[in-house]
Formats: structure tokens, C-alpha cells, sequence
């Protein structure tokens, strides 16, 4: 396993994880649909290790941006630059930008151009797997099947592309006891080994979430991108997910960005929160520097820039929200 990455807890500003190394940098993204901009020159980095978040109220772009992001679609302008390997590799981004390449690769180092990739190269090449806002397993499968249907393209691979490698290779059988004993490994890390025989579609609702988040562990990512994970959770499930999550972040140093209503999650476990509001980002910073930005607060709550706001009351309210329901205005059932 990766082991996890060095952390020290970001302060924001130049130092910050996210400048100085960045997995993930989208770059004057904008997306429109017909004459509605959905997302609106947006500029934003993920740090490498770091757990990053994507907040703001219904219909601020968070879906259309990671849909950019992870090749769902493809943005109207911009470029998203995904990094294997530390730094920021200026140099070889805009020599892979000038020749008009999708990405370059040297050893373990590696630039990907996302806006040029379709999404199973973004999956399978760039090393960016995502959740969905609806579950989206293979009902009809066990937990074990839709996790080695995750790990398809290593066991492909092995067989030589052939069924005789199927049945006579041994790569083909090193591969697949390897995608056995991953599939296992994540069915104990997300609590669900006693179920690993039952059809995904059996599974209650937070179980459901856990087993996608371990199906896209299986892909080995080194983006992992959450479409709202704990919609739906109890109490207890959230936090389940809060340790989960940081699992994945502490121990296999894989970074995280993730789109979620819940202010509980959020702010317990992100090292970097980004706000959007109609499109554009209102604020970027640590939750410390989100939490008491005047800014996000009149979004969430519908406040109009000229009225004057009592901010120590609205952070309150905000806060007591957050306990109470993990949702502000733009909160989901
Ligand atoms: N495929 C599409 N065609 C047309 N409009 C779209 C499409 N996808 C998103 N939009 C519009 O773009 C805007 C942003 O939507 P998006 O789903 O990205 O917001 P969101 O922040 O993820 O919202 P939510 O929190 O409700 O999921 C909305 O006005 C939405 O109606």
C-alpha cells in the first residue's frame, strides 16, 4: 500500500499544500449549456494528500465541475491538469499544452491534460475514479463481483487478451488472486466482508455508499472524487465515513476531492474547502478561513451583498444547522 503522505496541518496562503503541490489544478474552467454558464471561469487547486471540498448551495456547479473534471464533459474553455509525481512540474504542463498532446508520462512522474482525455482514459490512465450523486453498483451482482468487475482492465491485461491466457497463464491467475485478495482487503476496510456474498441491491443504503467508495479504491486511484458521500447517512453512518475517508487519505496517501451538503463531514475532515456560487468560487481557504467568511455565509443563507449582517448570530445559526441537519440552504434530502 502507498504509505501515507507527510501531513502537516495547511495554513492557506503560498505555503499551503495545494500551491505548493498540487494533484489537481482547474484552470479558468468554464462550462456552458446553451446560454446558461453552469460554471464561470473558475480556477481552483486540490493539494496532493490533502481532502479537498467542493461546497455551495443547489445548482453552484459542483457536479458540472467534477463532470469536467473526470471526462463526463467536455468543458467549454479551460484546462484541468492532473499530476502524478510532486510539484507543480510547470514546465512539462505547458510542453504537454504546446504540442498538443493529452498527456506524458516518465517513470512515476506524469501530466494529463483531463479536458483533452475522454473519461476511461481519465480513469484508467490519469488515475481519477469518482462516486456518484445516484448509486450507481451493479445491482444485481455481490460486493465481491462489482469489485472485481472494478479491477476488469490489470486481469485483462494478464490474460494476454486472449481466453487461452485466461485458463493457461499464470499471470492471468497471479493477477487474479491479486484482485482477490484487494477486493477483500477493501470489503474489511469498509465493513462489509460479512456481506461480500449478498447482491449489492440488497445492501442498505450506507452500505451501498461504502461499497462504491471501495470499488473505486480498487482502481488503485490517486484522485478519488466523492459526489456527495454522506447524503442519505445517519449520525453514525457520517462518521463511519469521516474515518473512512481519512483512512484513505493517512494511509494510502491518496487525495481527495469531494462534493458534499453535510458542514459535519466538511468541516471535520477537509484540509481545503472551495465555496462556488452560481458558477463562480466565493471563497478558497481552510475551514478555519471558509467557516468565517462573510461571503459564504450570505450564500448559504440568501443574504444580498448591500444588507448588513450580523455575523457572529448568522455563524450561529449556520453552526447550530450543521449539528442539527449537515445542511445549510442548499442542503439535500
Ligand atoms: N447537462 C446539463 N444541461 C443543462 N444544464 C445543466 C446540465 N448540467 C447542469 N446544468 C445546470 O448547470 C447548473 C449547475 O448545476 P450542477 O448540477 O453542476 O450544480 P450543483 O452545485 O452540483 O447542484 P446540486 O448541489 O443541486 O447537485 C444548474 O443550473 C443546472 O441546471
Amino acid at each position: 500500500m502507498v504509505a501515507a503522505a507527510g501531513k502537516e496541518a495547511p495554513t492557506g496562503g503560498a505555503s499551503a499544500r495545494w500551491e505548493s503541490d498540487p494533484i489537481l489544478s482547474v484552470e479558468h474552467l468554464t462550462m456552458r449549456f446553451g446560454g446558461l454558464v453552469a460554471v464561470g471561469d473558475l480556477s481552483f487547486n486540490a493539494g496532493r494528500g490533502d481532502i479537498t471540498a467542493l461546497i455551495g448551495p443547489n445548482g453552484a456547479g459542483k457536479t458540472t465541475v467534477f463532470n469536467c473534471v473526470t471526462g463526463f464533459y467536455k468543458p467549454t474553455e479551460g484546462r484541468i491538469v492532473m499530476r502524478h509525481g510532486p510539484g507543480r512540474q510547470a514546465e512539462t504542463v505547458e510542453e504537454v499544452t504546446n504540442s498538443g498532446l493529452r498527456w506524458k508520462k516518465e517513470g512515476d512522474k506524469g501530466i494529463f491534460l483531463l479536458e483533452r482525455m475522454p473519461d476511461h482514459e481519465i480513469a484508467h490512465r490519469a488515475k481519477v475514479a469518482r462516486t456518484f450523486q445516484n448509486i450507481r453498483l451493479f445491482g444485481g451482482m455481490t460486493a465481491l463481483e462489482n469489485l472485481l468487475v472494478a479491477q476488469h482492465n490489470p486481469l485483462v491485461v494478464a490474460s494476454g487478451f486472449t481466453v487461452g491466457g485466461i485458463f493457461g497463464l499464470p499471470s492471468y491467475r497471479k493477477a487474479e488472486q491479486a484482485a482477490i485478495e484487494k477486493a477483500v482487503y477493501w470489503l474489511e476496510r469498509t465493513r462489509l466482508i460479512d456481506r461480500a456474498d449478498d447482491p449489492a441491491a440488497d445492501l442498505p443504503y450506507g452500505a451501498q455508499r461504502r461499497l462504491e467508495i471501495a470499488r473505486a479504491m480498487c482502481t488503485d486511484p490517486q484522485l478519488l472524487c466523492l459526489d456527495e458521500p454522506a447524503a442519505g447517512l445517519n449520525p453514525r453512518e457520517s462518521a463511519e465515513l469521516n474515518e473512512l475517508l481519512k483512512f484513505i487519505r493517512d494511509e494510502h496517501g491518496t487525495s481527495v476531492l469531494l462534493i458534499e451538503h453535510d458542514m459535519g463531514v466538511v468541516m471535520e475532515i477537509s484540509d481545503h474547502i472551495v465555496v462556488l456560487d452560481y458558477g463562480v468560487k466565493i471563497s478558497d481557504g481552510d475551514a478555519e478561513t471558509v467557516r468565517n467568511d462573510p461571503n459564504v455565509i450570505a450564500a448559504y443563507l440568501g443574504v444580498e451583498e448591500e444588507e448588513e449582517i450580523d455575523i457572529p448570530e448568522v455563524l450561529e445559526d449556520v453552526s447550530a444547522a450543521a449539528g442539527k441537519a449537515g445542511t445549510g440552504k442548499g442542503g439535500k434530502a
